[in-house]
C-alpha cells in the first residue's frame, strides 16, 4: 500500500499535504509526530474512514493492490474491510463477545463454513481465547479495557483484511495490557500489514520496522497549520541517526 502526494482537507482546511509514503507489506509502520500534524487524518485516509467525516476530501493517490482506493467505482465498505480500523478506545459493540466477533462476516455476507471455527480463529489470533472461551455468550462490555481492545482487533481480523490501521490502540490501557497488544502486533505482522499512529516514541521504537515522522507547518498568511511528512525510514535510523534537524529535535525531546 502507498500514498502518492496525498492531501487530506476538512473543508477549506488543508490538515496534511503532499505525503508520500510506501507501507511494506508485512511490515509495521508507524506514524509519529507532534498533536495536530494529521497522523490520524493521514490513517483515515488509507481506508476512506474521512468519508464518514463531513467536508473531508482527500486529493492524490492511496494504492491498494496496485489501484487507487478513491477511483470511481471503488466499493468504499469493501476497501474497509480490506483494510481494517482498530480505534484508540475500545469500542465493542453492545452485544456478547461471539456476536462482536460473527458480526462484520454477517453484514458482510461472507461465506463462511462454520461461524464458530472463524470465531475460535479470530480470538486465538488475537491471543483472547483461553480467557473468553468459556464466555463467549456473555457480554463484551464484562470483558477488561485491554481485552476489550483485543476483542476490537479479533473483531477486524474476522473479515478477513490484508492491513490493519491502528489509531493510537495503547493510549486507554495500562501498561501490561500494552504490553499485550505490543506483543499481539508482533504476531500479527506475520499475516498483516500494519500502520499504527502512536504518541509513543518507545511504542514506536519497540514495535515498528518503519517510522514516519510528520509537523505541522503554519501558513504565514492564514496560520492554518497544516502537516507534512519530514522523514521516513527504517525505525532505527529514524531514531538513532536522523537526518532532519526537527526529527532529532522531536525525539530527543527537544520540541513537541
Ligand atoms: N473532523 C475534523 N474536522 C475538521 N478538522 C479536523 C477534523 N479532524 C481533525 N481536524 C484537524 O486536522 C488537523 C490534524 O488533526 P489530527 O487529529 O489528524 O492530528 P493528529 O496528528 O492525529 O493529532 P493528535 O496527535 O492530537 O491526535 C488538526 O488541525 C485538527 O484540528
Amino acid at each position: 500500500m502507498s500514498c502518492k502526494d496525498v492531501d487530506v482537507y476538512y473543508g477549506k482546511f488543508r490538515a496534511v499535504t503532499g505525503v508520500n509514503l510506501e507501507f511494506g507489506r508485512n511490515e509495521i509502520t508507524a506514524l509519529i509526530g507532534p498533536s495536530g500534524c494529521g497522523k490520524s487524518t493521514l490513517l483515515r485516509s488509507l481506508n476512506r474512514m474521512n468519508d464518514l467525516v463531513d467536508g473531508a476530501r482527500v486529493d492524490g493517490d492511496v494504492l491498494f493492490m496496485g489501484e487507487d482506493i478513491y477511483r470511481k467505482g471503488v466499493d468504499p465498505i469493501e476497501v474497509r474491510r480490506r483494510i481494517g480500523m482498530v480505534f484508540q478506545k475500545p469500542n465493542p459493540f453492545p452485544k456478547s463477545i461471539y456476536d462482536n466477533i460473527a458480526y462484520g462476516p454477517r453484514v458482510t455476507g461472507m461465506k463462511v463454513d462454520s461461524m464458530d471455527d472463524l470465531v475460535e480463529e479470530a480470538l486465538t489470533k488475537a491471543v483472547l481465547w483461553d480467557e473468553v472461551k468459556d464466555k463467549l455468550k456473555q457480554s463484551a462490555f464484562g470483558l477488561s479495557g485491554g481485552q476489550q481492545q483485543r476483542l476490537c482487533i479479533a473483531r477486524t481480523i474476522a473479515v478477513k483484511p490484508d492491513v490493519i490501521l491502528m489509531d493510537e490502540p495503547c493510549s486507554a490501557l495500562d501498561p501490561i495490557a500494552t504490553m499485550r497488544i505490543e506483543d499481539l502486533m508482533q504476531e500479527l505482522r506475520q499475516d498483516y500489514t500494519i500502520v499504527i499512529v502512536t504518541h509513543n516514541m518507545q511504542q514506536a521504537a519497540r514495535v515498528a520496522d518503519r517510522t514516519a515522522f510528520f509537523t505541522a507547518l503554519a501558513d504565514k498568511g492564514t496560520g492554518d497549520r497544516t502537516g507534512v511528512l519530514v522523514e521516513f525510514g527504517r525505525t532505527t535510523q529514524i531514531f538513532e541517526d536522523p537526518r532532519d534537524q526537527r526529527t532529532e529535535d522531536y525525539i530527543s525531546g527537544r520540541f513537541g
